[in-house]
């Protein structure tokens, strides 16, 4: 029997005399939390658009995703070239790739492989026989004038993507956002074209004509531009751990395509646009929320959408005109001759394949699938008893989700409330203001565990913790521990310390105690703020509050 599958062997590359550039310039950092407090002012101004446009009118914005992702390949999706980022210009093109007449399509197995694992990870159907197209259109960068991709019967379709939609600083609480997906298809990308406005001339580099993408088409089940970023978040997480994209958008290895309509409540759908060139998780919100509000202004002042492609530009923060959406038909889709039906063995017969078979057995894989994100937030959740929403962050940011179980299984003893906010409070603004990444090596899983010891046990309060914390980011190889004893850091709880030092305050500030028994509570926290001075931040501060009130009502009494 023969294969449909390439065997893949030597590149076969050449070079066109073109262009040079990198894809995507924009790098996003994926440090979703630390860049959290930052990020309050955006979403606050989000908000506000959002209630804004509530309240004006009955506007309701309907956004629908589609999300091109590369698959973790080491060659093409029809072709033996390879497709490493940032390769030269033209040098990873086969003859296929630049559509040279007489060459054919050879189905890369991993592609397809990786396709139904991710489908899997999204509960959807995988569809034993699927075909694919051809999708025709003119355009430089696509030398055949067409695009092979699944239109009619796609790997799979009907899936169901459940996620948490989280704003750290905006939202409180969690609320869980379902989104179906329409299908998932196999696509090739195309070239890429380069713009040379100067020299007027246009150059094309091949390298990425034929990397294999799948395709999610997601419906428009979304509200808002937070809702798209989470589902983006939610799925950059899941195609992570299966390792079937790299989803690095900063390469264009994630595209996001936000298809943006609103209309008044009651009323059918409204003309949708699509946002493209979408380069980062904040920037999906961002295009989302721009979106919705250029059409209801539009709407409000009497004028009409048209059907259109935009881009999100990042340097003005708006979407701007690319061009007009062709209609379905002018595609010309027709099914590619040259590739027969794909299919996949849908029963679990064997436990492990043949490695003859020449078919991805979709049982097989389904038992591969790894613990998926939504499954490491139940587990957090149910067995450390942490909230909802530490453990939405923990999941978010891999790293911190690390120091998490390095902290939790070290010892078992220690508070995993604690532990989540010395992590997810106190270390993220630590590193952001010292404009650090989370990954930092200076940090440790042990010494991090080592302060929720010392505060656990009460050696040392808040205040201390964050000291030491900067320590350790800082790379002092001292355990935390012989810091807090070198600079004398240790708590001070002695309760006949804490009533001498409060007895003090209260002597020294006459005039702050008389204006407290006057009524101004306020003036409470200038005592309770000189005894922290006096103690360097050490004493214990809820010991200390409790003393000085206790003390204070006497006075008032006496
Ligand atoms: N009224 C609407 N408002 C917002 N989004 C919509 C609306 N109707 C459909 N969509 C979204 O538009 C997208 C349509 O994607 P699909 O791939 O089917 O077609 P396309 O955009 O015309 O094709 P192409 O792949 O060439 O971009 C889906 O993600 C869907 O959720
Ligand atoms: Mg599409
Ligand atoms: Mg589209």
């Amino acid at each position: 029997m023969i294969s449909v599958y390439s065997k893949r062997k030597s590149v076969c590359a050449f070079v066109l005399p073109v262009a040079f550039t990198r894809f995507g310039t924009r790098s996003e950092s994926r440090n979703f939390l630390s860049r959290r407090v930052k990020s309050v002012a955006n979403q606050t101004s989000t908000f506000t658009v959002e209630t804004l446009r509530n309240q004006q009118s009955h506007w309701k914005s309907v956004v629908g995703l589609e999300i091109h992702a590369q698959i973790t390949s080491a060659s093409k999706l029809f072709s033996g070239a390879g497709t490493e980022f940032g390769a030269p210009v033209n040098t990873n093109v086969s003859l296929f790739d630049a559509a040279i007449p007489g060459t054919l399509p050879v189905l890369n197995r991993r592609c397809v492989e990786a396709g139904v694992l991710t489908a899997l990870a999204l509960s959807c159907t995988v569809n034993p026989v699927s075909v694919f197209d051809r999708k025709h259109y003119f355009y430089s960068d696509l030398p055949a004038g067409y695009q092979i991709t699944q239109h009619r019967v796609p790997l799979a379709q009907g899936g169901i993507l459940e996620y948490p939609v989280f704003i750290p600083g905006a939202h409180n609480k969690t609320y869980s956002k379902k989104c179906f997906i329409k299908q998932l298809q196999l696509e090739q990308d195309s070239g890429k074209s380069l713009h040379d406005a100067e020299a007027c001339r246009s150059l094309v580099d091949l390298s990425r004509a034929g990397v294999p993408l799948m395709e999610l088409v997601f419906e428009p089940d979304l509200e808002n531009g937070e809702e798209a970023a989470a589902l983006v978040k939610e799925l950059i997480l899941i195609l992570q751990r299966l390792g079937t994209c790299s989803c690095k958008m900063e390469e264009g290895a994630l595209r996001v395509d936000a298809n943006v309509s609103v209309h008044r409540e009651g009323e059918p759908l409204g003309v949708r646009t699509e946002v493209k060139n979408i380069g980062s998780v904040r920037a999906v919100a961002h295009a989302v929320e721009y979106e919705i509000d250029r059409q209801v202004k539009i709407l409000e002042a009497g004028g009409v959408i048209v059907n259109e492609t935009r881009a999100w530009d990042a340097d003005s923060r708006q979407t701007v005109p690319m061009r007009d959406k062709e209609e379905k038909q002018d595609y010309r889709y027709m099914p590619e001759p040259n590739l027969p039906p794909l299919r996949v063995l849908l029963d679990d017969c064997h436990s492990v394949p043949d490695s003859d078979s020449h078919h991805v057995n979709v049982g097989y894989l389904k038992r591969t699938l790894p613990e998926l994100p939504r499954e490491t937030r139940e587990n957090l959740t149910n067995r450390y008893r942490i909230s909802q929403e530490s453990a939405v962050i923990l999941v978010n940011e891999n790293a911190l989700l690390k120091h998490f179980y390095g902290i939790m299984e070290e010892k078992r003893s220690r508070d995993p409330k604690l532990s989540t906010n010395i992590l997810i409070m106190e270390l993220l603004t630590i590193l952001n203001k010292n404009k650090l990444p989370l990954e930092s090596s200076q940090i440790s899983s042990k010494s991090l565990g080592a302060v929720v010891d010392l505060l656990q046990s009460k050696k040392i309060n808040l205040v201390t913790a964050r000291k030491l914390l900067q320590e350790i980011i800082s790379g002092n190889p001292e355990s935390p521990s012989e810091v807090m004893e070198k600079h004398g850091w240790t708590q001070i709880t002695d309760e006949s310390e804490i009533e001498r030092l409060c007895t003090a305050v209260i002597e020294q500030n006459p005039n702050l105690v008389k204006e407290f028994h006057a009524g101004k509570t306020k003036v409470f926290n200038s005592l309770v703020g000189k005894v922290a001075k006096i103690t360097e931040n050490r004493a214990n501060m809820a010991a200390v509050v409790q003393v000085l009130r206790e003390k204070l009502r006497k006075l008032q009494n006496a």
